[in-house]
């Protein structure tokens, strides 16, 4: 277990909010925090300029932590107050064999213990549940990293590649990934949003909207994915393939090419597959995630390299609590979502403003919004709750330094009803050829 005892912690009541400087830190709690599950990306090939972080899956094996009486919860805490720390040594020393469940969510099973090249235990950090958010937040040195998923993850991976020394901070759903930085427990969040085979990861569009959160980078990391079991295991044994759902898709034709007679079943994030599979000694059941995966959770590698197409990449968003201060010196891309509640042609118009300024659109994406208003605010500051049928994405290759990119996002407010610029951010060049690359 890695313990850091920062010099300023802070806990939640020192948050407040101002309207001129954003989140204010007022004052410091004396509650000493300890981060636990933290892992470090000591090399990476990485644009660190590009700021960023990885959000990660979390696994809810049919049950989430959401909602856990307290002596449970802390179980499962990521970063704890010491004397939180504290009960659960006690917790976890009563706590003999778990179930399925609880073992992946809180990872009490003290017999899980991951497999390094030593061979000698190593303590593994773990996810973040929304209980989890109560606790004072800490400052430290290091970048702190939110991701959805445990250990192992591709979002770990992607956390890593765009902060090379950061802290990545494992969270057991997208929306506690979004909370850590909200509420100033880590520093960025990281967040896949597209995959060159299964496409957008809608559900990250709508929590996108849903928080406050400015996209300030991006990253392409490219998906290797392995058949992993438990050692001994051969392939004629298996009767299920579980991992997380884009995971399977990227690996659908491949699976079955392989003559596998096998159930697929979805779950929260790769490497939480691969860690239930270990946890409960599960011999016909293979998990779809990453080599560093099998290395953590002691598993073989059956099959290499099974995704569908050798180009299989995931583009992943970091956010921060406050936007970057968009430039002109290097490429830049912009995402914008925007909303419109009368009128024909919006469509059109609004992607002519792009196109008479030579301006590249990278992506277009709708997603149907009817359930949830938007609080609209007028000129007078007063706010009022409006639904609109669908809301609009765009990713658009310029910077909004650029008087061009400003004109077009002019034009585009006088068109709709709702617009709002998620980030402006540097654009991942990172050259990358498929047969060379391994960033799992
Ligand atoms: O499950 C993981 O390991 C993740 O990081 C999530 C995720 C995703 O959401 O798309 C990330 C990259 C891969 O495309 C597969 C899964």
């Amino acid at each position: 277990m890695k313990s850091l005892t920062p010099s300023s912690p802070m806990d939640l009541k020192s948050i407040t909010r101002t309207p001129a400087l954003g989140w204010t830190h007022n004052r410091v709690s004396p509650a000493r925090l300890i981060v636990r599950c933290v892992s470090r990306y000591d090399s990476a090939n990485v644009d660190s300029s590009s700021g960023g972080a990885t959000a990660m899956t979390g696994h809810n094996f049919g049950a989430g932590n959401v909602g856990r009486a307290r002596h449970e919860w802390q179980s499962a805490c990521a970063i704890l107050a010491s004397k939180v720390v504290s009960q659960q040594q006690d917790t976890e020393k009563s706590s003999g064999g778990a179930d399925g469940i609880s073992a992946v969510n809180g990872h009490p099973t003290l017999d899980l213990v991951p497999v390094n090249k030593s061979n000698s235990p190593a303590p593994l950090p773990k996810p973040l549940s929304i209980a989890d958010l109560s606790p004072a937040p800490m400052h430290g040195s290091q970048l702190r990293v939110a991701y959805q998923g445990v250990p192992g993850a591709y979002s770990e991976a992607a956390a890593g590649k765009a902060y090379p020394n950061c802290e990545a901070i494992p969270c057991d759903q997208f929306e506690v990934a979004f909370q850590a930085v909200e509420l100033w427990i880590a520093d960025r969040a990281v967040l896949p949003v597209e995959n060159s085979l299964g496409g957008s990861i809608h559900r990250n569009y709508d929590l996108l909207l849903r928080h406050r959160l400015h996209i300030v980078g991006e990253v392409q990391l490219p998906v290797h994915h392995c058949l992993l079991a438990l050692p001994g295991v051969r392939k004629e044994y298996l009767t299920r393939v579980i991992s997380h759902p884009q995971a399977l898709s990227q690996c659908e034709h491949t699976l079955t090419k392989m003559g596998l007679n096998v159930v697929r079943e979805a779950v929260d994030d790769t490497a939480g597959a691969a860690e239930y599979i270990a946890v409960n000694n599960l011999r016909d059941t293979a998990a779809i995630a990453s080599a560093r995966a099998a290395e953590l959770y002691g598993l073989q590698i059956l099959a290499d390299g099974i995704q569908d197409d050798s180009g299989n990449v995931t583009r992943f968003v970091m956010l921060a609590r406050e936007p970057i201060i968009p430039r002109t010196d290097r490429p830049f891309k912009t995402s914008i979502v925007f909303a419109h509640d009368k009128g024909t042609s919006v469509l059109f118009k609004v992607l002519s403003a792009f196109a008479f300024r030579n301006i590249s659109l990278t992506k277009i994406e709708s997603r149907p919004h009817r359930n949830r208003p938007i609080r609209l605010v007028d000129d007078a500051n007063v706010g009022t709750a409006k639904h609109f049928e669908y809301m609009f994405y765009i990713d658009f290759e310029a910077s909004m330094a650029e008087p061009r990119a400003q004109n077009a996002l002019a034009e585009v407010q006088e068109f709709t009803s709702f617009l709002r610029v998620l980030g402006s951010y540097p654009m991942d060049m990172t050259p990358w050829n498929p047969s060379s690359s391994r960033e799992d």
